[in-house]
C-alpha cells in the first residue's frame, strides 16, 4: 500500500532544512547505497559529519513519530536515521530494491520506505519517484513538507532530474505489525470505528469496532 501523509514537516522546519543543506557539505550517494543498487544511484548526500547533522535527523524522526497518520498507517516499531539526499541536474536513482536489514549498532528490518519531500515540484523538472506497484507503476511527486510511505519490497526509481534540484529526506521503517495485509486490515479497521464513533458515538456497534481492533492488534502486535 503506497499512502501519503500531508504536513509531515511545516514551514519553520522546512526552512531550518533547507538552509542546513544549502550550506552542508555533501558527499557522493555511494557511500550508502547496497551492493547492487550502487550500479544505479547517481545523487549527492549530506555528510553524516556534517556539524548539526544530529539535530537535523531528529527534526525528520521527532516529526514522522509525532505525526498521526504515520502511527495510523506504519505502527513504527522504529526509524532508521534518514538520508538528506540533493539531485541535481541529470541526478537519477535507478530501478532498485532497498536494502531489507539496516543500520549497524541497530539493526532494522525495512517494512516501509518514507520519502519526506524538502522542496516543491515547482523547483524541479523531473525526478519523480516511481514505484513499480503489482498495478502496474505509480509516479510520485509531493509538495514540500509531505511525505510518501510505501512497501520497501518494491522496486523503485528515482527520475532524472531535467532542471532545478530535487531535495529529499529519506528513511525506513520497522513495523510492529511486519505482515503488510494484516496492516491494511488494521488500517480499514481503524477507519471504521473512526467513522463509527462519528456517526453513531453510543452505539453496540462502535464498541465492538474498537474491541475489534484492539484484538487485532493484541493478536498481531510484534512490540
Ligand atoms: O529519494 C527518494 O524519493 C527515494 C530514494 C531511494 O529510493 C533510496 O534512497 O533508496
Ligand atoms: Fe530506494
Amino acid at each position: 500500500m503506497l499512502a501519503t501523509i500531508d504536513g509531515v514537516l511545516d514551514w519553520p522546519a522546512l526552512k531550518q532544512l533547507r538552509a542546513a543543506l544549502a550550506d552542508g557539505a555533501f558527499v557522493d550517494g555511494q557511500t550508502t547505497a547496497g551492493f547492487r543498487a550502487k550500479r544505479v544511484k547517481h545523487n549527492e548526500q549530506l555528510s553524516p559529519k556534517a556539524a548539526d547533522r544530529k539535530s537535523l535527523d531528529d527534526m525528520i524522526l521527532n516529526a514522522l513519530r509525532g505525526h498521526d497518520d504515520f502511527q495510523r498507517l506504519a505502527f513504527p516499531k522504529a526509524i532508521q536515521r534518514p538520508l538528506f539526499s540533493r539531485y541535481g541536474v541529470g541526478m537519477n536513482y535507478g530501478l532498485h530494491v532497498d536494502d531489507a536489514l539496516m543500520g549497524k549498532e541497530r539493526r532494522i528490518r525495512s517494512d516501509l520506505s518514507v520519502t519526506v519531500f524538502l522542496n516543491n515540484p515547482d523547483d524541479y523538472d523531473g525526478g519523480e519517484l516511481e514505484m513499480m506497484s503489482a498495478f502496474g507503476p505509480q509516479e510520485v511527486k509531493l509538495p514540500a513538507g509531505s511525505a510518501v510511505l510505501y512497501p520497501s519490497s518494491t522496486l523503485h526509481r528515482v527520475k532524472p532530474v531535467a532542471a532545478g534540484e530535487r531535495l529529499a529526506a529519506v528513511t525506513w521503517v520497522q513495523s510492529f505489525i511486519a505482515d503488510p495485509a494484516r496492516r491494511e486490515i488494521l488500517i480499514d479497521v481503524d477507519r471504521m470505528r473512526r467513522r463509527l464513533t462519528s456517526v453513531d458515538p453510543d452505539g453496540e456497534e462502535t464498541d465492538l469496532a474498537f474491541k475489534t481492533y484492539a484484538n487485532l492488534l493484541r493478536m498481531w502486535s510484534d512490540v
